[in-house]
């Protein structure tokens, strides 16, 4: 054979070879497109997973891939880097104490301004590039989420950090209409406490909430790590799964960034949602790898005793 017929060769045996694997991938999505049919998945989408545009543009990609693939999936939104540098352009003090914001009614105006006027309106207006499929809300529209002023925990001492909110009860209708409609709901989490005064409420925290309010199928965290190490910053432990009974026992031992993500997560799944995910969104498409791949990313956690059964639990991480 001359170099020249071996090369033509070689190049179709390459084409033949990147086609397979095409093939493969794509196969492999179906088992996962019959299960989640019809599925609401809500997916956190923020912090420092949502700084680069690159992801953003990707993000937002695999929101209308989900929905025309024939899902509903439903985005709760942070935005804590967005509101520091706000914050800091304005002047303006910001402090976390146990994880949380303090937030003055000062700060609280910066919150409502960036998380719903700016992070929510630039996700919808990046979706909303592919065909009219986002819509944007805040826990203010319809009644979606009552919060109760909470404290922040320091040294195991309650701190208080000012207008900081969890959710107390959620009505899900409005998102349940936009559902139906076939759009894609974008929830920015600020929210009113009985008296209509406006909350800042943690983003993960809402997530978990209304995965649970909406029966949802899935919890999807995106994050700024692999997922969930037990033994913090040894890069050997992260685990792939847990039940909510391990995960619960290891909450008091986390730190900050991941207590509010990890607490949602149980809450989702002690609250009937069958599986909670955090994922790595520095991975462009990682909700796509997770929802669609055999081995998923990131961390998942099951109900009670579940991780116990790797046989019933195995290949199923989609
Ligand atoms: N056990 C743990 N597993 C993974 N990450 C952890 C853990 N404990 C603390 N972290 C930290 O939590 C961070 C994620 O929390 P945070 O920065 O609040 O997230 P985000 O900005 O994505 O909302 C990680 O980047 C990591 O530095
Ligand atoms: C009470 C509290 O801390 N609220 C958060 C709300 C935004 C958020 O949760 O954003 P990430 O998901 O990007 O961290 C904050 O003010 O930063």
């Amino acid at each position: 054979m001359t170099s020249h017929t071996a090369n033509s060769q070689d190049r179709s045996d390459d084409r033949l070879a990147t086609a397979g694997e095409k093939a493969r991938v794509l196969t492999e999505a179906l088992p996962w497109l019959e299960r989640f049919h019809g599925a609401t998945v809500v997916i956190k989408y923020g912090g420092n997973a949502m700084t680069d545009e690159g992801l953003k543009q990707a993000f937002a990609e695999d929101m209308v891939f989900l929905r025309l693939a024939g899902l509903h999936p439903v985005i709760v939104h942070g935005g804590g880097p967005q509101i520091t540098t706000m914050l800091d352009r304005l002047g303006m003090e910001g402090e976390f104490r146990g994880g949380l914001r303090v937030t003055t009614p000062e700060t609280m105006d910066v919150v409502r301004m960036v998380l719903v006027g700016q992070v929510g309106r630039e996700l919808v207006g990046l979706i909303n590039q592919h065909g009219p499929h986002a819509v944007g809300m805040s826990g203010e529209d319809a009644h979606l989420f009552t919060a109760r002023r909470r404290s922040a925990l320091v040294d195991g001492e309650p701190v208080d950090v000012g207008l900081v909110g969890d959710v107390v009860s959620v009505n899900p209708d409005a998102v349940r209409d936009l559902i139906r409609a076939g759009r894609i709901p974008v929830v920015s989490t600020v929210a009113p406490d009985p008296d209509g005064v406006v909350h800042n409420v943690n983003a993960d925290t809402a997530a978990g909430a209304l995965a649970v309010a909406l029966g949802a199928e899935k919890l999807v965290v995106l994050t700024d790590v692999e997922g969930l190490y037990t033994d913090w910053p040894d890069r050997s432990s992260l685990v792939s799964r847990l039940d909510a009974d391990r995960l619960e026992r290891m909450l008091p031992g986390l730190s900050s960034g991941m207590v509010p993500k990890m607490e949602a997560c149980l809450r989702a799944v002690r609250g009937g949602v069958p599986r909670a995910h955090v994922i790595d969104g520095r991975l462009a498409h990682s909700v796509l790898l997770e929802v669609f791949t055999s081995e998923g990313v990131g961390t998942m956690v099951l109900p009670s005793g579940e991780q116990d059964c790797p046989a019933a639990a195995e290949g199923e991480d989609g």
